[in-house]
């Protein structure tokens, strides 16, 4: 049984004459413990995708199913964070626990045990603000993580980042799922980074997002970052760019004429 199935899944938004159709119709099955990463030129509806998975927006037709379990939901990370700058970086991270209603220390031992992973521990007792881009990214994975979720959803959550912190992390994240069987569904602007984190990579073709394309990147588990020298990396990464072209092109004629 796959962890995210979407059928038939379409999202219109607005109505009439200026009724548009960002998403689909998309197929799509996601086992247990893959890590698909999706690719797509700007504006062809990956976040729509991301934010129905998380059921913050309703698919217009079709559907999309998470299957989990209560003790282990799923979990979001978007590229601004979404931690709160008026708790504590324990408290961001006890976040989803409380709502889970774990235990009090119980709680508090997974959010310290889930920040010294991700080398915040003396951080613990500080406000976002004092912190860097790269370490409150690291909050909220940290946060994401810390409720052991079964699905993770990110939407480009290192795009922020410069080069080498978005390097580290993803070799973080790397480790992270791959130790806890975490099923996760990518978003990213980054062949690079598909191409380093993902099972399978799918591509989309430009607005309405339809799944074109799918590689499977030749890297076995468990994977680290190495596999960035590998001689088939930028082989797949040119054959990935080839299917991408012509829909960022079209993307690009649509903005550039009325
Ligand atoms: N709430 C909304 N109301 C109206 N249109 C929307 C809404 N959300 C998204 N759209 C439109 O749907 C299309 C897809 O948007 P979406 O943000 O999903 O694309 P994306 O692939 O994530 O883009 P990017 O890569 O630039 O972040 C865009 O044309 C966008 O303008």
């Amino acid at each position: 049984m796959p962890k995210i199935r979407a059928s038939g899944l379409t999202r219109t938004f607005g109505r009439g004459s200026s009724r548009l159709t960002a998403l689909g119709p998309v197929e799509l099955d996601v086992e247990k413990g893959e890590f698909v990463c999706v690719v797509g030129p700007s504006g062809c509806g990956k976040s729509t995708l991301l934010r129905i998975a998380a059921g913050l927006l309703r698919p217009s037709e079709g559907e999309l199913e998470l299957r989990t379990d209560a003790r282990h939901p799923a979990a979001m990370i978007f590229q601004d964070y979404g931690i709160y700058d008026w708790k504590t970086v324990l408290a961001n991270v006890r976040f989803g626990l409380d709502i889970q209603r774990v235990p009090r220390k119980e709680a508090d031992d997974r959010a310290r045990s889930w920040l010294s992973r991700l080398g915040l521990a003396e951080f613990a007792g500080a406000y976002p603000a004092a912190l860097s881009g790269g370490m409150r990214q690291r909050v909220a994975i940290a946060r994401a993580l810390a409720v052991e979720p079964e699905i993770l959803l990110m939407d480009e959550p290192f795009a922020a980042l410069d080069a080498q912190l978005r390097t580290l992390l993803q070799d973080e994240l790397l480790a992270l799922t791959q130790s806890a069987s975490t099923t996760t569904l990518f978003i990213t602007h980054s062949l690079e980074e598909a191409l380093v984190l993902g099972d399978r990579v799918l591509v989309m073709s430009a607005r309405p997002g339809r799944i074109i394309a799918e590689r499977r990147p030749p890297f076995g588990r468990p994977r680290t970052g190495d596999v960035r020298s590998d001689p088939r990396f930028t082989t797949l990464k040119d054959e990935l760019w080839e299917l991408l072209r012509d829909e960022v092109r079209q993307e690009v004629r649509e903005v550039t004429v009325p």
